[in-house]
């Protein structure tokens, strides 16, 4: 295993509550997994306390089996890299790279050559001379992850890491993180508070909220499966409706899907449906016939124009909104305008009846 974390809890003096309340989780070796969740969740707390820069009130770290709750920062092996990473400005590319290794008094070849494979790695091998102030946001922050990886971590630690820059070099960084996980294979955990970013790029991700642990699993669990209320509402979903089962039916406003099972009538039911999964059946004036008995009349409030994308707010018969995604194209041949009234569908909802979920 490669990291382990068991019952993390930590207060702080004057705080609220537990920062991180009873966390655990296996990380395996060679793993990418994302601590994800919303600002104040607790996640730069957790990866602080894997580090060794916080120690925590409650519970047990290990890091390739080994029990380093109590042991120093420095002698934890890890790499770190921070949102904000500061490169010393005085110090050219290779310098910085090559500083880990001149402090761990290696010799000046080996410094030269680890430093070269680094910077190969990190596709920077032209730039070495260079200073900080000499390269791209996006540059820089892979030089702190050469950096970070110069003393051959056996932990690789990153707090988001992408979070400063904008969102085209985020896009390659991404990327970038992924072929170079996919190359050197060190246990690395990133913090995020954006899913697509854990999702695209993580095995797993760790769903944190309010200091504890929602939800652990692959991005396809947390997106298809998501475990908690929290989680549905927090990854990928913009459309939440409330309803109540009645005949055995989840009635939310005039749309109605699956219930719960062993959910009775008059049970409360919150259901979280996916943009995606709205389907826009056409314009009432235009269509002939409904094409199922599940299909709902909405009217549309607003038609927001995102690139190729357009958004389309809904309001449902009982005023609950509703957002669709189309391609211009299908905004187009359906004839949408705002004002008209359209027919509407659920292919797909989570719903979850308190803590209940199915
Ligand atoms: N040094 C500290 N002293 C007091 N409270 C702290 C300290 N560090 C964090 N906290 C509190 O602990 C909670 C968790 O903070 P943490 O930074 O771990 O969350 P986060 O999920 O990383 O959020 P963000 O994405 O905003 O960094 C917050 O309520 C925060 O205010």
């Amino acid at each position: 295993m490669g990291i382990v974390a068991r019952d993390l809890v930590k207060r702080f003096p004057g705080g609220s509550g537990r920062a991180v309340d009873a966390v655990s989780f296996e990380i395996g070796a060679g793993e990418l997994v994302a601590l994800l969740g919303p600002s104040g969740g607790g996640k730069t707390t957790v990866l602080r306390i894997l580090a060794g820069l916080e120690s925590p009130d409650e519970g047990r770290v290990l890091l390739r089996g080994v029990d380093v709750t109590d042991v120093r920062v420095q002698e934890r092996n890890i790499g770190f890299v921070f949102q904000s990473y500061a490169l010393f400005r005085h110090m050219t590319v290779r310098e910085n790279v090559g500083f880990g290794l001149e402090i761990r008094g290696k010799s000046r070849a080996e410094v030269d050559r680890v430093v070269s494979e680094l910077l190969a790695l990190v596709r920077l091998a032209e730039l070495g001379e260079r200073y900080p102030h000499e390269l791209s946001g996006g540059q820089r922050q892979r030089v702190a992850l050469a950096r970070a990886l110069a003393p051959g971590p056996s932990v690789l630690l990153l707090d988001e890491p992408f979070g400063a820059l904008d969102a085209k070099v985020r896009l390659e960084l991404r990327e970038w993180l992924r072929r170079l996980h996919e190359e050197r294979a060190i246990t690395t955990v990133f913090v995020t508070h954006d899913q697509e970013e854990a999702l695209s790029v993580a095995d797993r991700v760790i769903v944190m909220n309010r200091g504890k642990v929602e939800q652990i699993g692959t991005p396809e669990d947390i997106y298809d499966r998501p475990a908690t209320a929290f989680v549905a509402g927090f990854v990928g979903s913009i459309n939440e409706l409330e309803g109540e089962v009645r005949g055995g039916r989840a009635a939310l406003g005039s749309l109605a899907v699956h219930a719960p099972p062993g959910a009775g009538d008059g049970t409360s039911v919150r259901a979280f449906v996916r943009p995606h999964d709205v389907e826009l059946v056409g314009v009432t004036s235009r269509v002939e016939q409904r094409s199922s008995v599940e299909v709902a009349t909405a009217r549309v409030e607003r038609l927001v124009r995102v690139g190729w994308m357009v958004r389309i707010e809904l309001k449902l018969d009982d005023d609950q909104p509703l957002t669709v995604e189309l391609t211009k194209d299908r905004v187009a041949e359906l004839g949408l305008a705002e004002g008209e009234e359209v027919f509407v569908n659920l292919r797909d909802a989570k719903l979850f009846v308190q803590d209940y979920s199915i």
